[in-house]
């Protein structure tokens, strides 16, 4: 890719994308820029750990940058874009990821000037090059600009199309799913623990349990449904394992926990 990108905001999602872009090696890591809010010593390390370029004056990196990522979180979106409008011109693109914030919105903080912008969901997964990333192309971008956007992001996983009405949606699938498989992650390890087993075997147990589920869904024909029923042999473990999570209204349990994440992505778009 000949290309520079400017990272605006170097948190933990940018640095995951920044993490599998540059181990995809599609450009040469000085091509990428990163800045930061404050916080010097998390731009130090970025630039030591990825060989990237780090600088202070955002306009600058901007002005440098064809391919703008905004990284910020979605509060400081207004006055992010506030603060470099001025050095925005023809040819850049602006690829948001932040939460929430609709494409059309961020066009009138530009002042209207025909951007493309492109909104993506990724997730932190990036950093091992396996995020499931969304994108919706706002009312500038034209294919040629979603197409730059999926092959940018199909080197830290898979890239999928969407129409952006369905980013809240997406945000509280994809976006935010992986907390909740680390949380489930986090109540195996503590059940192992209690009942004897040490952290260590735990973890390792688990973790290739969660490894194997991937592949499994990933490469095999049969829905979750049916994997799962594969596995319940009648009146065995994992019937009183299910019915237990049954009794606990498990499914409900994460309905609620997708619809309300997607709502609140909602509530980030409105400014709340
Ligand atoms: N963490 C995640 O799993 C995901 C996060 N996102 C989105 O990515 C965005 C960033 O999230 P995180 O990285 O988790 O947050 P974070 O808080 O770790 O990083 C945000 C960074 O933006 C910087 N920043 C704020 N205003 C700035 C400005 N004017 N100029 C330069 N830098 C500025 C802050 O200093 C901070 O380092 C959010 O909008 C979030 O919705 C999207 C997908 C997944
Ligand atoms: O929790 C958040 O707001 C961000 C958006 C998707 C994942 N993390």
């Amino acid at each position: 890719m000949d290309k520079k990108i400017g990272f605006i905001g170097a948190g933990s999602m940018a640095e995951s994308v920044i993490s599998g872009i540059v181990n995809a090696e599609i450009l040469p890591s000085e091509h990428i820029m990163a800045t930061n809010k404050s916080n010097q010593e998390r731009l130090d390390k970025l630039e030591s750990d990825y060989r990237i370029r780090t600088v202070n004056d955002t306009k600058q990196m901007v002005a440098e940058s064809d391919i703008i990522i905004l990284a910020t979180k979605p509060h400081d979106v207004e006055a992010t874009i506030d603060s470099i409008k001025e050095v925005i011109k023809d040819g850049h693109m602006l690829i948001s990821v932040s939460a929430g914030i609709p494409t059309d919105y961020i066009s009138s903080l530009i002042g209207n000037q025909d951007i493309p912008i492109i909104r993506a969901m990724p997730n932190t997964s990036a950093a091992v090059r396996q995020s499931a990333t969304a994108i919706a192309a706002g009312k500038y971008a034209d294919e040629a600009h979603v197409k730059e956007t999926e092959n940018l992001f199909n080197t830290i996983g898979s890239t999928t199309i969407v129409k952006e009405e369905d980013m809240h949606t997406v945000t509280g699938v994809s976006g935010s799913g992986p907390a909740y498989f680390y949380y489930m992650v986090e109540a195996m390890e503590k059940a192992a623990v209690e009942s004897g087993l040490a952290e260590e075997t735990a973890r390792e147990l688990i973790t290739q349990t969660v490894v194997g589920v991937g592949a499994m869904l990933q490469y095999s024909e049969e829905p979750a449904s049916e994997l799962r029923k594969k596995i319940m042999s009648p009146n065995g473990t994992t019937q009183a394992g299910i019915e237990a999570l049954q009794h606990h209204n498990f499914e409900d349990l994460i309905i609620e926990c997708v619809k309300t994440a997607s709502q609140r992505s909602r509530e980030l778009g409105d400014g709340k």
